[in-house]
């Protein structure tokens, strides 16, 4: 007793404890300072010792730290220390490096758990885990595949004409951001879950799921640095969240109850089918997959699907509204675009005198090479990550630059890749929507050397033979006239 009352009213009395703490944050900033394995490596101190640093720009500031690191290259060059534990690139010749198909390569833990979502082969860190989950949704996205969803995808587009054609005739406003995010919803849940969500038909376009959609990355920002936030929020019951949330978040948690219904129902479909070989839903590829027992319970096949169909709808949704408002801002794009169009157009015909977009192949829709330009600026500007992709070397130092600058194995190393697609080294006035800069060939080939709309390497998109671009964008720009307003 007498012990235990010396301990807590001398060892553990307020000034002592203040005082360990100090020294303990003295100790470990020396320690970052000095003797870390990346203490050589440039960059601010204050990022060097707490992570802190990118707390203030990023929850405080709201997503500012990728601008920050911008600013801190001009100063410190092209390789910097922006955590006590993780290193950034800016270098483009360095990209061809970092995200490769050969070698072993990890993801960063700490950023991806942030997605609350750790059974999914995006969060994967480890990069066996990756490899087996990723080899499971291979056939999923094939090409081939991919192609015989065309007409799913042009359903969903002749509703989304449909729905323009209403508002063209009444001379009304619409919201096309939230027109083409519930298009683009609709086909993702289609093609992934073989089911018709039907946003693309609902009054308002489902507006509230884009807008909290949108709000996903402050989530994920601070649960970044507040482990338990992103966790808290999906486990609050959403019996209790409802009463307590806005309408926007109400609708949001409902598509996600509905989400996960359907996933129970079709793992339990893929279980009771008597033909394995044929998979309607990514549930029933995963199902019916090689992978272990454990990786088809329901929780890790949830955090699948909720990743996955995460991944489809805002990354295609905000391309597709970046690349129509440039093109409705620039005349003289969008006639170029439609000289290139009409030929297609006038080859199909048009029983309600709209251009009849079934019939047109998407093979010729690809081939158009103004509108192949015009979606690679638009991607350009437009990567699906505003922030750093890093990468780990698990077993093996890697060395960056003339100066063979060593980076310790095991070492979180990032670049950004809308910093990389905005170097004005590479591309001359590179906030303008310039789709010339890819009409040569040449050129071309050289630009996309560093050019990485959906990453490259082992973990680069799964979707991107997907995105149901050409298709749409025959449909908007050969047809419709969009005044832009507010
Ligand atoms: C314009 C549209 C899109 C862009 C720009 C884009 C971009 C990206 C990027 C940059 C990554 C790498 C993320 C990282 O390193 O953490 C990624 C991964 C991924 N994307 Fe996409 N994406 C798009 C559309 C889609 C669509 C439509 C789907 C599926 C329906 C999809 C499914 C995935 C999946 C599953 C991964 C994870 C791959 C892995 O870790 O092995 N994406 N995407």
């Amino acid at each position: 007793m007498e012990g235990g009352s010396f301990i807590r009213d001398h060892v553990l009395s307020w000034p002592n404890v203040a005082a360990m703490v100090l020294v303990y944050i003295v100790t470990i900033s020396i320690y970052r300072l000095t003797l870390h394995p990346l203490a050589r490596i440039p960059g601010p101190k204050l990022a060097a010792i707490t992570r802190y640093y990118e707390v203030y720009y990023d929850v405080l500031r709201n997503g500012q730290y990728t601008f920050k690191i911008a600013e801190m290259h001009k100063k410190y060059g092209p390789i910097i220390r922006i955590s006590p534990h993780e290193l950034h690139v800016i270098d483009p010749a360095f990209f061809e490096k970092l995200y490769r198909q050969d070698g072993r390569w990890d993801k960063y833990d700490w950023s991806y758990r942030a997605f609350s979502a750790p059974g999914s082969a995006i969060c994967s860190g480890p990069h066996d885990i990756h490899k087996a989950r990723r080899a499971a949704l291979n056939p999923f996205f094939s090409k081939a595949r991919v192609g015989t969803q065309q007409e799913m995808m042009d359903r969903s587009i002749i509703i989304l004409r449909e729905r323009l054609s209403e508002f063209a005739a009444t001379g009304g406003t619409v919201d096309l951001g939230a027109a083409t995010s519930a298009c683009t919803r609709d086909i993702a849940c289609e093609f992934l879950m073989d089911k018709a969500y039907e946003n693309l038909r609902k009054e308002d376009f489902s507006v509230q799921i884009t807008n909290m959609l949108q709000q996903g990355g402050s989530v994920w920002r601070i649960t970044k640095h507040v482990p338990w936030f992103g966790p808290l929020m999906r486990s609050i019951s959403p019996s209790i969240m409802t009463k307590i949330a806005d309408d926007g978040t109400t609708a949001f948690l409902s598509y996600v109850q509905e989400s996960e219904q359907d996933t129970k129902n079709l793992l339990k479909d893929a279980a009771s089918s008597s033909n394995p070989s044929t998979s309607r839903t990514i549930v029933h590829e995963i199902y019916n997959s090689k992978l272990p027992t454990p990786e088809k319970q329901y929780k890790r096949v949830a955090d699948e699907v909720f990743t996955i169909t995460g991944a489809g709808f805002e990354t295609t949704a905000s391309a597709l509204r970046l690349i129509i408002y440039h093109i409705y801002a620039n005349p003289p794009i969008l006639a170029k675009l439609r000289e290139e169009l009409a030929p297609l157009a006038a080859s199909s015909s048009a029983a309600d005198g709209l251009p009849a977009y079934p019939d047109l192949k998407l093979r010729s829709l690809e081939q158009s090479q103004y509108l192949t330009c015009i979606i690679m600026e638009g991607m350009r500007l437009s990567p699906a990550l505003g922030s750093r992709m890093a990468r780990i070397a698990p077993d093996r130092d890697i060395f960056y630059g003339d100066d063979n600058v060593r980076i310790p194995a095991g070492t979180p190393v990032g670049m950004t890749t809308i910093l990389m697609h905005t170097d004005k080294s590479i591309y001359p006035d590179p906030l303008s929507f310039v789709p010339e800069r890819w009409m040569h060939l040449e050129k071309r080939r050289q630009l996309e050397k560093t050019y990485a709309p959906f990453s490259k390497g082992t973990r680069n998109c799964l979707g991107m033979q997907y995105a149901p671009f050409p298709s749409l964008f025959f449909l908007l720009f050969s047809h419709h006239s969009i005044l832009f307003s507010g």
